[in-house]
């Protein structure tokens, strides 16, 4: 059911419960505040309440976020979990990102912060904060409480080529700065077969304290502010339940974050008048129109740009050694050893990401430009086996997977281009309120395009060394020129779901014609309690899959933001 807001007021509210959320509303908590966490989307753990399950789950307190054999689904099935205003996958669930994502888990290289981030935010300021993160979740390369991995065999035939050419496997996390040729197995935020994450970490120690709390359902309008000072938040209930009304911060002192992710941080940014005034003049247009915040004080900001992801191309190859496993089976026609072996004892394939993630591995290229780029390579076994009973549009969301239907002994290998990139894309909002991608990040200079170019045709070479592999993308006949050519550089095509950029954090203050919107403690330009914390604020992408390196930045921006002074009054 859906009801008011109670009067009450919060020293803290942070709109968004994902990788960013989470974790600042965790530690301002933590520091003896009173926090309020919003969250628009439903419980997704069965941990907090979530109910979306397969029959073989019913009975038990898991659902379809929990068990990492199920992680698929969000492709299979995304109503309700995925968002529905963002034109992009995005989960829209208590987590976020981290409820529904591949639950990789990557303690960042050094050069993602110093090639990427401003002063104060450099490898070694954040080495704490890094550090923080993974004493809270380690993270494991070996879910199953057996200690063993199952169905392995693609990661052996791949990494005896690997070894062949000179890569050296390491345990990913332990050797984080190895990031030139080298592999490891996927590192994954589980523990005992479960999504774990801030899930199970950050919301455990926030909900256990009286100050804390949580409104799932509810989605915040707007930040209402007078000039800029934000005063609280205007909400909307969703989903028949949540909250409704105004709920305001401690006057005076009280603190609004914005955690809403990449582009939904953009878009509450803009429905409260902040942004470029293009953009503002679309809100304006809109249904908010009536009631929007007025245009002498509108704050001019470049929100929405400086988009990036990391830039993703396919390759597939086939071997007779490879072993399909039909997770997508798990969820309505389960193998009852399988089910079995995962509700008694936390073993067997289903404690593992479906579609069984790697080997990964990390390459680097240098740029025309002299720019050295980081290229993760993800590895993951989908072929599909056509005279199984799961027809191709189930998949129509999955942007990858169309030309490797009718090969069950397939692995395919994401090329990630990360850190180092130069290329940036721009989101905008529809007169419907809805963000999307309006310029697509991926390469849009030749610097980017020939470092994708390079790395692949180095891994081309690779992989032809390992023995009894064929082909299937690119043809052998392909120039790999060609084969990246064919490819769009557009979203449905390269895209990665590791949306970054669009509140971009330095000292260029945005108003003055710079590209920052939010300044070296996070706070909005032109505001003075009001601040974003999430992928939005990075200036450039990381290394690998980027939520570690997320939740390392909230640990941070918690710390600078509790040694700031309220704003005098
Ligand atoms: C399918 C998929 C797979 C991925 N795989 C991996 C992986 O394996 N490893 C990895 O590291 N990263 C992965 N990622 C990326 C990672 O999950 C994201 O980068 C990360 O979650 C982003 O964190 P965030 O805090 O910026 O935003 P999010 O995690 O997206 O959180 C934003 C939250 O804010 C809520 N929200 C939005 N607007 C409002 C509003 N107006 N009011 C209230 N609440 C609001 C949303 O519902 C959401 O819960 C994946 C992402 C996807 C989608």
């Amino acid at each position: 059911q859906c009801s008011a807001a109670p009067a009450q007021t919060y020293d803290y509210i942070v709109i968004g419960s994902g990788a960013g959320g989470i974790p600042i509303a965790d530690r301002l908590s933590e520091a003896g505040n009173s926090v309020l966490l919003l969250e628009k989307g439903p419980p997704s753990s069965g941990r907090w309440n979530g109910t979306m399950k397969p029959s073989w789950l019913q009975g038990t307190n898991l659902t379809r976020f929990d068990v990492p054999g199920l992680f698929n689904q969000i492709w299979v099935d995304s109503g309700g979990v995925a968002c529905d205003d963002t034109g992009v996958m995005a989960g829209c669930v208590l987590g976020g990102g981290i409820a529904v994502n591949s639950a990789l888990w990557w303690k960042p290289p050094s050069r993602d912060w110093d090639v990427n981030f401003p002063k104060g935010w450099q490898s070694a300021d954040m080495k704490a904060s890094v550090d923080k993160v993974f004493q809270r979740i380690p993270g494991t390369t070996n879910p199953s409480t057996d200690g063993k991995l199952y169905l392995q065999q693609g990661f052996d035939r791949v990494s005896k080529g690997l070894d062949a050419a000179g890569f050296k496997q390491v345990i990913p996390n332990d050797h984080n700065e190895e990031k030139n040729l080298t592999y490891g197995h996927a590192t994954f935020f589980i523990e005992h077969a479960e999504r774990h994450g801030p899930l199970r970490s950050y919301l455990e120690t926030a909900m256990a304290r009286p100050k804390f709390t949580l409104w799932t359902n509810t989605m915040v309008k707007r930040v209402v502010r007078t000039g800029g000072h934000a005063t609280g938040v205007e909400l909307e209930c969703k989903n028949s339940a949540g909250k409704s009304g105004t709920v305001n911060v401690t006057p005076g002192t009280g603190r609004v974050i914005v955690s809403a992710g990449t582009f939904g941080s953009a878009k509450v940014l803009f429905r409260s008048g902040i942004g470029p005034t293009d953009l503002l003049n679309v809100v304006k247009g809109s249904s908010d129109g009536a009631t929007m915040i007025a245009q002498d004080q509108w704050i001019n900001l470049p929100v929405g740009y400086n988009l990036n992801d990391h830039v993703g191309t396919d390759i597939q190859i086939s071997h007779p050694d490879i072993v399909f496993y039909d997770f997508y089976g798990a969820w309505s026609n389960p193998i009852k050893a399988d089910t079995d072996a995962y509700l008694k004892n936390r073993t067997g394939i289903l404690t593992q990401v479906a579609p069984n993630l790697g080997p990964i591995i990390w390459t680097q290229v240098k740029g025309s430009d002299g720019i050295q780029r980081s290229i993760q390579w993800q590895a993951r076994i989908e072929g599909r086996n056509k005279s199984k009973s799961h027809p191709p549009h189930h998949l129509t969301k999955t942007p990858f997977e169309t030309t490797v239907l009718t090969y069950i002994d397939a692995m395919t290998i994401t090329q990630y281009l990360g850190c180092g990139t130069t290329s940036r894309g721009r989101l905008d909002i529809t007169s419907q309120l809805n963000t999307r991608v309006v310029t697509a990040p991926y390469l849009r200079n030749s610097s980017d395009k020939d470092a994708v170019i390079a790395g692949l045709d180095y891994m081309r070479t690779v992989l032809s060394g390992v023995s009894g592999m064929s082909w299937i993308t690119p043809t052998s006949g392909q120039t790999t020129t060609a084969f990246v050519n064919s490819i769009p550089a557009t979203p449905a095509s390269r895209g990665s779901n590791h949306w970054t950029g669009s509140a971009t954090i330095g000292e260029a203050d945005g108003r003055t014609g710079g590209n920052a919107v939010v300044d070296l403690d996070t706070k909005v330009y032109g505001m003075d309690n009001l601040f974003v914390v999430d992928a939005s604020i990075f200036p450039g992408i990381t290394t690998g899959n980027p939520s570690a390196a997320i939740i390392a930045v909230a640990e941070r921006a918690a710390e600078r933001i509790l040694a700031l002074k309220a704003p005098s009054i």
